[in-house]
């Protein structure tokens, strides 16, 4: 299976001068953390980063660290999340059939997660890691009065891996560049081309680290994991 990883934000809502996947999380960069994990799922066969290349220095110097047992391939990125996609899908070998699709920021997802999501993706065009949603979600006008309060049992909360056919992930790319589509994630592009995408459980603690507070999460849940 092959891996791209988006990489090349800026981390604003984390108000840092630099990448955020370039902070450290107990002694190691958010984005070694996800690398490590990646590297140690037995499925994945190739890893593709997507990132600015102002800071491919420091993303080989994080790679020369770790010394991963699988090739890695560093790609520029976009200006945007979609665009870093693009750029790692055209960047993918040939021969790639299946991709997943994994956030840097996302540094606490298990390999037993990358595993599951691509065993699954054997049989399917589209899937997503997801959970439930805790909360009671509220839709809201621009007066912040409510509009609606969907069903939660009909609400997930996306994750990554998202995982796709190739082919086809090129396909809806394409349309949504023609089309001017912005998306957060990758599922919503075969949404919007009318393809399924699948639900694979996700992790709890699968958090995306994007404002400072996450950090201190991640923290802890890494603190866990060295007890356990
Ligand atoms: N131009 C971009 C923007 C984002 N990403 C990546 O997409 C993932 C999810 O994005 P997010 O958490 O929003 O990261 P940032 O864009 O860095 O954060 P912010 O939106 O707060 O600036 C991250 O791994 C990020 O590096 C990317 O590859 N290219
Ligand atoms: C792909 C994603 O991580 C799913 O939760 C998320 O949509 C990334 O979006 P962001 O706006 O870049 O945080």
């Amino acid at each position: 299976m092959y891996l791209l990883i988006p990489a090349a934000g800026m981390g604003k809502r984390m108000g840092s001068s630099r990448n955020k996947l370039l902070l450290e999380l107990k002694g190691k960069p958010l984005l070694a953390w996800t690398l490590i994990s990646a590297d140690k799922a037995e499925s994945i066969e190739w890893i593709g980063i997507m990132g600015q290349t102002y800071d491919f220095p420091t993303f080989e110097e994080i790679i020369n660290q770790i010394k991963p047992c699988k090739p890695i391939k560093l790609i520029k990125g976009g200006d945007t999340r979609q665009e870093s996609v693009y750029n790692g899908l055209q960047a993918l070998p040939e021969k790639a059939e299946k991709v997943l699709i994994h956030d840097g920021a996302r540094c606490l997802a298990t390999p037993d997660l990358f595993n599951r999501c691509a065993e699954v993706l054997q049989e399917c065009q589209g899937l997503i890691a997801a959970i439930p949603v805790k909360d009671t979600i509220k839709i809201v006008d621009s007066n912040l009065l409510i509009t609606d309060t969907p069903t939660r049992d009909n609400l997930w909360a996306a994750q990554t891996p998202q995982g796709f056919d190739v082919k086809l992930l090129k396909e809806c790319h394409d349309r949504g560049l023609k089309l001017g589509w912005q998306v957060t994630d990758d599922a919503a592009l075969l949404e919007k081309c009318g393809f399924p995408v699948r639900i694979v459980s996700g992790e709890e603690t699968n958090l995306k680290v994007t404002t400072p507070i996450d950090l201190t999460i991640a923290e802890f849940i890494l603190n866990q994991r060295a007890i356990i």
